[in-house]
């Protein structure tokens, strides 16, 4: 079959987007994985697919580079926004998208009359065990030690709709995340597998992180993850709630407030990068 898509990223959290509009995408596990690979592929963190809703303007669903179903992805929403609009599939700057961990509101920012930045409410953030799920015997997991690859980190579990288990630690350039990142990954407390943000203090409104996430790997961006890093920063004391939080990451900036009810909004850019056809055998 042919694949017409677009490449697309948040802070070079990049995945390949698939207009499912009028017609449906079969075996999209199969497709993400063939598309994903950077030698023999596209070349992407995973694929995404903008399709019709119900109950909103739009639905985006979100798979790793692996096949894997995720349920959130805080990067590619603001680039469906951003697809949606800069293709005139609506006018609406303010905008609701479907997700599998439920409806989130857009605020589109313009810049020459295209999508430049994005402002998203992620909604509320979880720090309950179940929701996650981690295995423990308590009701959440905030700075809880885990022994890994012979050391002691202290970790704070959060739900964005999808997992992320949050680190601080002093120097994120130095750590060896290909050795470690999978390690959390698919740590048995973790059933579902886990995406794993590091963080570095740098103030109380800037924070240093690097992630890796379930299926995917090391990426230069995670807007869910940035969430969970300043959620977790608020309940550990490192940073204040409604303060707006810079989070650097390898691809650049967002901005995160969580607010004292634990709603988090997420602002960053969104970026087209090309569109393409890549004939797939399936
Ligand atoms: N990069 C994404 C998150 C993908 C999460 C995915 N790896 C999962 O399995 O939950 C973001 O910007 O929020």
């Amino acid at each position: 079959m042919k694949l017409h898509f677009s490449k697309m990223h948040g802070l070079g959290n990049d995945y390949i987007y698939v207009n499912c509009l009028e017609h449906k995408l079969k075996h999209p596990e199969e497709v993400a994985r063939i598309v994903s690979d950077r030698h023999f592929g596209v070349g992407s963190d995973g694929l995404i697919l903008i399709c019709p809703s119900d109950r909103a303007d739009f639905e985006m669903r979100m798979f790793n580079a692996d096949g894997s179903e995720g349920k959130m992805c805080g990067n590619a929403i603001r680039c469906v926004g951003k697809y949606v609009y800069d293709r005139g599939f609506t006018d609406r700057k303010t905008l609701q998208i479907d997700t599998r961990s439920g409806v989130k509101t857009l605020e589109l920012t313009l810049e020459d009359g295209k999508v430049s930045t994005v402002r998203v409410d992620m909604g509320r953030a979880s720090l309950r065990a179940r929701d996650i799920p981690v295995e423990t015997d308590y009701d959440d997991f905030v700075s809880q030690p885990m022994l890994v690859h012979g050391e002691v980190f202290l970790v704070t579990c959060v739900s964005m709709g999808n997992p992320h288990a949050v680190i601080f630690c002093d120097d994120v350039e130095d750590l060896p995340l290909e050795d470690i990142g999978p390690l959390f990954e698919n740590h048995e407390k973790f059933p579902d597998r886990i995406n794993t943000e590091f963080i570095e203090l740098v103030d109380r409104q800037t924070l240093k992180m690097r992630v890796w996430e379930r299926g995917s790997g090391e990426t230069f961006a995670c807007g869910t993850g940035a969430c969970a890093a300043v959620v977790a920063a608020v309940v550990n004391g490192h940073c204040d709630a409604g303060d707006e939080v810079t989070v650097r990451l390898r691809g650049g900036e967002l901005k995160i407030t969580c607010r004292e009810d634990f709603t988090v909004l997420m602002e960053g850019p969104a970026a087209h990068v090309f569109d393409g056809v890549m004939e797939i055998d399936l």
